[in-house]
């Protein structure tokens, strides 16, 4: 097994955390700017530093997509921190006359007092037309009953819930939802800020009034709203891979604590490496003793070998800042504990969400790529797709190759209009959701995990792929033939294991897999993330090397299980990225695990032993798995 990566922060990753110090304060300023370094540039700058001034705030504008925080009094590589209170005035009017000139807000954060005076943090966000704004992504997830709907109706529509479900009423989107007060599709509410960082969500705005809410905001939260049920995993599942989310936020009900299915959803989200905060709900009518359990627990399933997070517990403004400035960093996971009944603490999980940046960095001038993740018919306007801009700019009126199509074709196709949460806008760019009318074709000609790209990225459709897995969770054995579902991006279909590096894989086991889907190509690219599942059988990896279809292989027919793949994890380290898909190796993430492990060893040997063979279908689940998902 290939060796894990060694995740220990490094002294300065450590320092940033002990000290608060904000991101940008530990990078090294370029030469260039040496002329305005330190607590006393924004004094009484000279022209020449009012310019430089004026280049290096845009730069950090353009870099944080519109927003930034800024730092007055600050020191720069010292604790000297603090200006006596005409220079701390001085700076800030300076402040504010370079922000006017850059077409944004600058709103005081939070000041405090160090030993040589004041110094304080300032957001600084650009005003943007009616028409555009920032958008940030974030995936609710938890177990059921944890009040996820309900908070997110708390946060939208401004109004307290009773404690009896009133708030999710608005939520929900079948009746069955209503009927039963699950959750079991995929929602998304808004969340609108404006360039001051005040909630645009009025009580009386409605689910339809979300362009009057886009029109006035600055900066959109879109929460995709998840089932909690373990019956409705394969669509959050879906929601976290196809949704392309920013954050996690990991919902956890105070009486119940850390319950059902909030292990497997943390999984999901740090193995997709999502980075995760966590708020504890219903503190209202929880006893303090049962919520302090619930924390301790928490935070020893944070701070385990798994997840190696570093819980921070958001009690003031102060923390809310610290951890929405450092949160980038993945490591930190701050725990929120709110109540949706009287409010308490609410209005610290909405400064938080104010601070929150996209992760996705895309260039317009990049070939676009948008990934299909639902259809609709709309009457009178026809074909209706939606799902997210992943590269580059999509304007109306352009033609993109939308498929890959069952037999691995892709079409020209033109864009008619485009909207934004139900904006009307001109154009659409990377890390942006979008929906798109399109003339001339059926809905059922188009399916989920279908994408639209430029023509000069030539699409090819693949049948198969080469992956690295981690398997998380296996009650016994993969082994070749083994069928389990793909979620990579919006794709979702099962795929079949035609061969491996090793023999058979248990909990725990990694190595590189040739996968064929079984019913029609694919739109891959290697470096993708994949979730590889079957009930609660999971695997995390991903894209390695994407097999181009020839003409012959693109008519479907299945080749026999090829011979295994060279034994090259050893020598290919797994690439995965920070912290997260780590997590439950060592299983710490769910207490007893290792335990568990051993025992599903030692059934699987017992399995084995009935069988009389190694490997092979060496369970019912695989069986079970091969007929149901027979073509
Ligand atoms: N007292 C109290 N009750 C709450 C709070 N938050 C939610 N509830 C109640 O808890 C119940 C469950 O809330 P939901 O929002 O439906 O839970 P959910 O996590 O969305 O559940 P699924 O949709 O099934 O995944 C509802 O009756 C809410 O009124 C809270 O902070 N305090």
């Amino acid at each position: 097994m290939a060796d894990i990566p060694d995740q220990t922060p490094t002294t300065a990753e450590r320092a940033n955390t002990i000290f608060n110090i904000p991101e940008n304060l530990s990078k090294p300023i370029t030469n260039e700017y040496d002329a305005i370094k330190g607590k006393t540039c924004l004094i009484s700058p000279t022209e020449e530093q009012f310019d430089l001034l004026q280049k290096r705030l845009k730069e950090r504008l353009l870099n944080g997509r519109g927003e930034t925080i800024y730092d007055v009094g600050a020191a720069e590589d010292s604790g000297d921190n603090g200006l006596a209170p005409d220079e701390y005035d001085a700076s800030v009017a300076t402040l504010q006359s370079l922000v006017a000139t850059l077409d944004a807000d600058c709103v005081l954060l939070r000041q405090r007092r160090g030993e040589k005076g004041v110094f304080a943090q300032f957001l600084i966000r650009k005003r943007l037309e009616s028409q555009d704004f920032l958008e940030i992504r974030v995936a609710v997830v938890g177990n059921v009953d944890a009040g996820k709907s309900t908070l997110l109706g708390v946060l939208t529509h401004g109004d307290l819930d009773n404690g009896r479900g009133l708030a999710r009423q608005k939520l929900f989107r079948h009746k069955h939802e209503m009927e039963s007060g699950r959750t079991s599709s995929v929602g998304n509410d808004i969340l609108g800020f404006d360039s001051l960082g005040n909630v645009v969500n009025k009580p009386e705005h409605g689910s339809l009034d979300w362009v009057k809410i886009c029109e006035r905001s600055t900066k959109v939260i879109t929460f995709i709203d998840l089932a909690g049920h373990e019956r409705y995993l394969k669509t959050t599942v879906f929601g976290m891979t196809g949704h392309a989310p920013d954050f996690g936020m990991l919902m956890v009900g105070a009486n119940a604590g850390v319950v059902g299915m909030t292990k497997e959803h943390l999984g999901l989200a740090l193995a997709l490496s999502v980075p995760v905060f966590v708020v504890v709900t219903k503190i209202d009518m929880c006893p303090v003793n049962v919520l302090q359990e619930t924390l301790k627990l928490l935070v020893r399933i944070l701070k385990s070998p798994g997840c190696r997070k570093v819980p921070v517990m958001v009690k003031t403004p102060d923390d809310v800042i610290v951890s929405a400035t450092n949160f980038v960093s993945e490591r930190l996971c701050p725990i929120f504990q709110v109540s949706n009944v009287n409010g308490e603490n609410l209005n610290l999980l909405k400064m938080f969400l104010n601070l929150l940046t996209t992760r996705m960095l895309s260039h317009d001038d990049e070939p676009a790529e948008f990934q299909i993740d639902d259809t609709y018919s709309v009457p009178g306007v026809g074909t209706v797709v939606s799902g997210t801009c992943l590269k580059g700019t999509i304007k109306l009126n352009d033609t993109l190759m939308l498929g890959p199509d069952p037999v691995g074709q892709f079409i020209p196709i033109a864009v008619k209009s485009i909207h934004r949460k139900r904006m009307a806008v001109r154009e659409v760019r990377g890390s942006q959701t979008a929906s798109f009318a399109l003339k001339k074709i059926k809905r059922s000609q188009i399916r989920k995990g279908m994408v639209m790209v430029s023509p000069a990225l030539n699409p090819v459709a693949c049948w198969e792929f080469e992956g690295e897995i981690l398997v998380l969770h296996h009650p016994t054995t993969i082994s070749s033939h083994y069928q389990a579902m793909v979620h990579c991006g919006s794709i979702r279909q099962t795929a079949s294991i035609l061969s491996m590096s090793e023999e058979c894989l248990r909990t725990g086991d990694k190595a590189l897999v040739h996968f064929r889907f079984i019913k029609h190509p694919e739109y891959l690219r290697s470096g993708q993330r994949l979730v590889f599942r079957e009930g609660r059988t999971k695997a995390v990896g991903n894209v390695l090397r994407v097999i181009l279809s020839t003409p012959g292989s693109l008519s479907g027919r299945q080749p026999k299980a090829n011979k295994m793949l060279p034994q090259t994890s050893g020598s290919t380290s797994l690439q995965y990225t920070p912290s997260g898909t780590e997590v439950e190796m060592g299983l710490d993430l769910t207490g007893g695990d290792k335990r568990e492990t051993q025992v599903q060893r030692s059934n699987a040997k017992k399995s084995k032993t009935k069988r009389g063979g190694r490997g092979k279908t060496a369970h019912g689940s695989d069986q079970s798995s091969q007929r149901t998902s027979k073509v």
